[in-house]
């Protein structure tokens, strides 16, 4: 289903400004107005971010916004013939004009692991730049929806939640932590070892989005295949060290860019469907919720009219996943924790 969105999205910019009807049910000319964001588009996430969002014919005005360097981005995106408008804004006194009036807003801006490093390393840098950019977002767009990518996630979305509850904007229904990234990983992993068709696969990852709060429940996956307990103990492993086996690979040239921005290009798509009153899309993310005793926990949601429609519960887990679930939570719950006394004492 992912494979062929983007196959579809190809497909329908090459034919730019014919009329065609799809598969979400609008005809090409009555798609409703979106504006998307992206706030660190420069990036190694940002660039390929941007081109999927210029790819999607759901996007009427794009916007990318980084510290430096969106002109040229933007220049480069916006001579590609697809629907949407694109603006690059570069610096923060041109913040406000890149967030008016966004429909999505997608942060994929802050620093990327080297090896050796995890994920709650980036906090010192990153957890200021996300309470900054999301302190603009509460002025310019607070009815965005928010699609966190910034890491460490566990606590970058805490900390937008506080920034949010301080400037009386918050709205627990459009705040998302993207940890579609495990999903992928989940899905490929998965179908390479269960020789079934990866388009075909679908599976949950609950918890969080860093090593073991990464919870992949693979007894859930479809099709379904007959992996041994090593098998899926070694599926397991491996969706949780995905990000590890990047950083590891580039080897201090920085962490997942091209995955990620696929994986935020499909969450963003999700989000935008749901906008636009299309029934039944299910997406994993990290979001407040009541599925578990922890204030944020990644699981199934129903993207709807005014974003979270629908948390969905975590389904049936066997006796491996519960023993992952309840070990995830006390390193899960610090760094929500982290998260919101940063916020509250800065
Ligand atoms: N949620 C997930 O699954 C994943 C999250 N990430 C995270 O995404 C973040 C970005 O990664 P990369 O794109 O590889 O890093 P990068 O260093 O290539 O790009 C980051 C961009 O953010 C910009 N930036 C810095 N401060 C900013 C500010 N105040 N406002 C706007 N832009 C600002 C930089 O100028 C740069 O262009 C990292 O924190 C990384 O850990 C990475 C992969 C997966
Ligand atoms: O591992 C990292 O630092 C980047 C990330 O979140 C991922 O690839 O899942």
């Amino acid at each position: 289903m992912r494979t062929s969105m983007l196959k579809s999205i190809v497909r329908r910019s090459s034919t730019a400004g014919a009329s065609y009807v799809s598969r979400r049910g609008f005809a090409s000319g009555s798609a409703p107005e979106r504006k998307v964001a992206v706030l660190g588009a420069a990036g190694g996430i940002g660039q390929p971010l941007s081109l999927l969002m210029k790819l999607n014919p759901l996007v009427s005005s794009l916007s990318l916004y980084d510290i430096a360097g969106t002109p040229g981005v933007a220049a480069d995106v916006s001579h590609i013939n697809t629907r949407s408008e694109v603006v690059g804004f570069a610096g923060e006194e041109q913040l406000g004009k890149a967030l008016e009036g966004a429909d999505i807003v997608i942060i994929p801006a802050g620093v990327p692991r080297k090896p050796g490093m995890t994920r709650d390393d980036l906090f010192n840098i990153n957890a200021g730049i996300v309470k900054s950019l999301c302190t603009a977002i509460a002025k310019y767009c607070p009815n965005a929806l928010v699609n966190m990518i910034s890491n460490p996630v566990n606590s970058t979305v805490p900390i937008a939640a506080e920034v949010f509850k301080k400037a009386g904007t918050y709205d627990e229904k459009k705040l998302f932590g993207v940890t579609m990234l495990d999903v992928v990983r989940a899905k490929t992993f998965y179908a390479g070892k269960a020789k079934v068709n990866v388009a075909e696969v679908n599976l949950p990852v609950v918890g969080g989005h860093a090593g073991i709060t990464i919870l992949p429940l693979f007894s859930q996956a479809t099709p379904k295949a007959n992996l041994s307990n090593e098998e899926i103990v070694a599926l397991t492993k491996r969706t949780q060290d995905g990000g590890t086996e990047v950083v590891e690979a580039k080897a201090g040239k920085g962490s997942a860019t091209l995955s990620m921005a696929y994986a935020g290009a499909i969450f963003a798509d999700a989000c935008l469907k749901g906008l636009n009153g299309v029934p039944d899309v299910v997406e994993c993310a990290f979001v407040q919720s009541n599925v578990t005793e922890l204030p944020f926990f990644a699981s199934k949601v129903r993207l709807g009219k005014n974003g979270v429609e629908e948390v969905l519960g975590l389904g049936p887990l066997n006796e491996y996943e519960k023993q992952g679930l309840e070990a995830l939570k006390p390193e899960l719950l610090s760094s929500i924790e982290k998260g919101i006394k940063f916020a509250k004492e800065n």
